[in-house]
C-alpha cells in the first residue's frame, strides 16, 4: 500500500496483485484497497501461483520493474501453517521469476527477503557479507531460499534482481499479527499482553523501521535498479544481483516498546513476561545499512518513539479509542 502510494504520488504507473488471503482480518486489507484504488491505482485480486493470470498481466502491460512484496509473512504463524510459505514464498516466488523471465521486456526485480535469514547470528550489526545458513523459522528458510531461488534467475536469464532485508517494519495500516500492533489492540482492550524474555532474562530487541523509511529504501533501490539483460552470465555485462539492509540505527527492547505505548495510549499495561518459546524467535536484530546507505543514500529518520506516535493515531482513528480492534472493520 505504501510503496504503491508513493511510486503513484511521484508519476509513476503502478498495478497492485494480492490475493487477499485470510492470515489476518481480510476487511483490513479492503480498506487499504480502497484507498489505493481512489488514488487511481488498479489492484487485481488473484495469486502469485496463477501462471496464467499473471502472463495476461504480463502480455498487457510492459512492466519496467516488479516491486515484489506478496509472501506469507510472520515468524511464529510457521509452525501452524507451514504449508502456507511454501506456497507463497517459494512456489509463488517461482511462478513470478518464471513470468519475469518470458516477458517483453523483461522487468528489474525488487523483493522483499527478510532481517530473519540472519538467523542465529549474535554477532551485530548484522551486515549482508554475514552467514544466513542458519535460519530459526521456516519463514525465515523460505526467504533464505528466495534469496537462492532469484540468484539462479539472475545467473541463468540475465534477470536484474534487488532483494531487501527488511527489519521489523511498523505503522499506519501495518499487520495487526505484529506485537506493536497486538499489543496496542490489547491494552486499549483492557486484556494482558504477553512479553517473552531471552536466555538468562535477557529482554528481546528489534531494529523497529517504520514503514516510510522503508518506502524510501524501496524506491531507492527500484531506482537504482540496472536494467535485466536477458543473458544471465552467458554474456559481458551480468544482469544485477543485489541484496540490502534496510533497517534502522539503534534496536529498542520489547519492554521499552511497551512502555513507549503506555505513555502514548495512556493506558497501563497488564503484562505478562514468559520465556520466549522455541518457535522461530530469535533475540534481537540489528542491521547495517551503511551498504544501502552507500547505494541509494538510504538513511532512516524515524525513531520508534515518532512511529509509534503516528500509528496510534491512525489506530484510534481506525478503530476508534475503546476498540477491540474489529469495531471499523
Ligand atoms: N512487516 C515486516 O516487519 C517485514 C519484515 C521483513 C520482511 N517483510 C516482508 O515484506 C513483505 C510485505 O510484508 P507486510 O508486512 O506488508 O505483509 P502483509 O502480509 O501485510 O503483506 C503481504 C501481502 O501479500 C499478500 N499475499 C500473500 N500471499 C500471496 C499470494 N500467494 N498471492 C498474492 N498475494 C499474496 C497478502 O494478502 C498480503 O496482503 C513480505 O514479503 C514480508 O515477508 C516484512
Ligand atoms: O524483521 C523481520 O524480518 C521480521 O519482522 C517481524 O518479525 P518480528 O520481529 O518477530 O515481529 P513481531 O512479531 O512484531 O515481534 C517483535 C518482538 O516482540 C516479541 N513478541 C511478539 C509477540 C508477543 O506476543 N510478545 C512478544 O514479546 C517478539 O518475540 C519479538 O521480539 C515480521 O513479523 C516478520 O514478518 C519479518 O520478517
Amino acid at each position: 500500500m505504501h510503496v504503491s502510494l508513493a511510486l503513484k504520488k511521484r508519476g509513476d504507473g503502478v498495478v497492485g496483485l494480492d490475493n487477499f488471503n485470510n492470515y489476518y482480518d481480510p476487511s483490513l486489507k479492503r480498506a487499504r484497497r480502497k484507498v489505493v484504488e481512489s488514488h487511481g491505482i488498479f489492484i487485481v485480486e488473484g495469486d502469485i501461483n496463477d501462471a496464467a493470470l499473471l502472463s495476461k498481466l504480463f502480455h498487457m502491460i510492459s512492466f519496467t520493474h516488479v516491486m515484489h512484496l506478496a509472501a506469507q509473512a510472520g515468524v511464529r504463524y510457521a509452525m501452524k501453517n507451514p504449508s502456507s510459505y511454501v506456497h507463497s514464498n517459494i512456489a509463488g516466488l517461482v511462478t513470478l521469476l518464471e513470468t519475469c523471465k518470458s516477458a517483453e521486456p523483461q522487468p528489474a526485480i525488487v523483493w522483499a527477503s527478510s532481517s530473519s535469514v540472519y538467523g542465529l547470528n549474535t554477532k551485530v550489526p548484522f551486515s549482508e557479507l554475514d552467514r544466513t545458513d542458519r535460519p530459526a523459522s521456516l519463514y525465515a528458510a523460505t526467504k533464505k531460499a528466495g534469496e537462492e531461488i532469484t540468484h539462479t534467475y539472475n545467473h541463468i536469464y540475465g534477470l536484474s534482481i534487488t532483494g531487501l532485508r527488511f527489519f521489523t517494519v511498523y505503522g499506519p495500516w501495518g499487520r495487526p499479527d505484529m506485537a506493536y500492533f497486538s499489543f496496542t489492540r490489547d491494552i486499549l482492550a483492557g486484556k494482558p499482553i504477553t512479553v517473552y524474555q531471552g536466555p538468562k532474562q535477557i529482554d528481546l530487541a528489534r531494529d523497529f523501521t517504520y514503514i516510510d523509511d522503508i518506502v524510501k529504501g524501496c524506491l531507492g533501490s527500484l531506482d537504482t535498479a540496472k536494467k535485466s539483460t536477458g543473458s544471465g552470465g552467458k554474456k559481458k555485462g551480468h544482469a544485477q544481483y543485489r541484496i540490502f539492509n534496510l533497517g534502522n540505527t539503534s534496536p529498542v527492547t520489547v519492554p521499552n516498546l511497551v512502555s513507549i505505548l503506555e505513555k502514548l495510549l495512556k493506558v497501563k499495561a497488564k503484562v505478562n513476561i514468559v520465556a520466549m518459546p522455541g518457535n522461530g524467535d530469535v533475540p534481537f536484530t540489528h542491521a547495517n545499512i551503511s551498504l544501502a546507505h552507500k547505494e541509494f543514500g538510504y538513511q532512516p529518520t524515524t525513531d520508534l518513539h515518532a512511529g509509534l506516535k503516528k500509528f496510534v493515531r491512525w489506530y484510534l482513528n481506525f478503530y476508534g479509542a475503546s476498540a477491540d480492534g474489529v469495531s471499523r472493520l
